[in-house]
């Protein structure tokens, strides 16, 4: 059997678009949930079918805790993606983690408490599995790209999901330290979750921009840092996804790790007490498991 991965980037801030994709068009995606970020990008990479979405639409019109994680997942299931690359700017919280340094993150600590975390809900209820938030596999191909592109990196690392939009105190971003966390953020949850109820591989690459405030030898984090950093690695950022393309290309049937079976075991509401009008808004990710 031949592959049907779809890659979907969701490109974080200083990401708003990707090089060399060919027979490219906008789509304008329409969700039960509203409206995605912005129209989707598709195209071809490398013979490799790519969809590319900006998290904060084009020219960054959307915060943290606005954004539409449930109609950007959906949209991008739409479009049959299968994997997804999280690309996102965060802080360092680790003294050996410089701007610069891209980590490939393993863990969450979500403390986000503004957003809509879950497709499910009254009337259909599910609970999946989260311990691996994230696609071991994908993490591999990733970490193999940076390799080739010889990008300093670290394999493995705790995001810590901040609500914000305003940066942490010292003393939060103390605490987080404490807990072992290796950068921050404030966007990758609910996205992971959501991507896993709907049986999608998701993987994020971090883009260090800053250490935070905790840092007693280097400026606190501002836009502008920030910025200054994304600019300097956007090439970097590219190219991961042009090396991580034909790389996707080789998985032959459903991932291995079980992202494309997250529902098997997932549904608790009897079949009897089933809400109609959930099971037709959750048809796209329900109907692989329940028909
Ligand atoms: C401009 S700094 C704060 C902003 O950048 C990160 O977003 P993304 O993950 O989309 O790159 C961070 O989480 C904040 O939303
Ligand atoms: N220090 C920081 N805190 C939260 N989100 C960020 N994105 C980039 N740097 C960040």
């Amino acid at each position: 059997m031949g592959s049907d991965a779809v890659l979907g980037v969701i490109g974080g801030s200083g990401l708003y678009d990707i090089d060399g994709l060919e027979n490219t068009r906008w789509v304008k995606v329409d969700t039960p949930f509203g409206d995605p970020s912005d129209e989707l990008l598709t195209g071809e990479l490398g013979g490799q079918r790519l969809v590319f979405l900006p998290r904060h639409g084009r020219g960054h019109r959307i915060p943290p805790s606005d954004l539409n994680f449930r109609a950007n997942i959906h949209a991008l299931k739409q479009l049959g993606v299968t994997e997804i690359l999280s690309v996102s700017a965060v802080g360092s919280l680790k003294a050996n983690l410089p701007p610069g340094t891209f980590v490939v993150i393993d863990q969450f600590i979500d403390r986000t408490f503004a957003r809509e975390k879950s497709f499910f809900g009254a009337g259909l209820v599910a609970h999946v599995g989260l311990g691996h938030p994230v696609c071991g596999r994908l993490g591999d191909l990733i970490e193999a790209a940076l390799v080739e592109l010889d990008v300093p990196h670290q394999r493995r690392g705790t995001y810590m999901v901040m609500e914000g939009p305003q940066f942490s105190t010292i003393a939060e971003s103390t605490l987080y330290r404490t807990w072992g966390c290796d950068v921050i953020g404030m966007t990758n949850m609910p996205e992971a979750k959501l991507a896993r109820e709907a049986e999608m591989c998701y993987a994020t690459v971090a883009m260090v921009t800053d250490y935070d405030c905790w840092h007693e030898d280097h400026d606190h984090v501002s836009v502008d840092a920030v910025i200054r950093v994304v600019i300097a690695n956007a090439g970097r950022a590219r190219a991961l996804v042009t090396a991580l393309a034909p790389r996707i290309a080789g998985r032959d049937g459903a991932c291995a790790q079980g992202c494309h079976n997250a529902l098997d075991a997932a549904i608790m509401t009897a079949p009897s007490h089933r809400d109609p009008a959930m099971l037709e808004k959750l048809d796209l990710i329900v109907k692989r498991v329940l028909g």
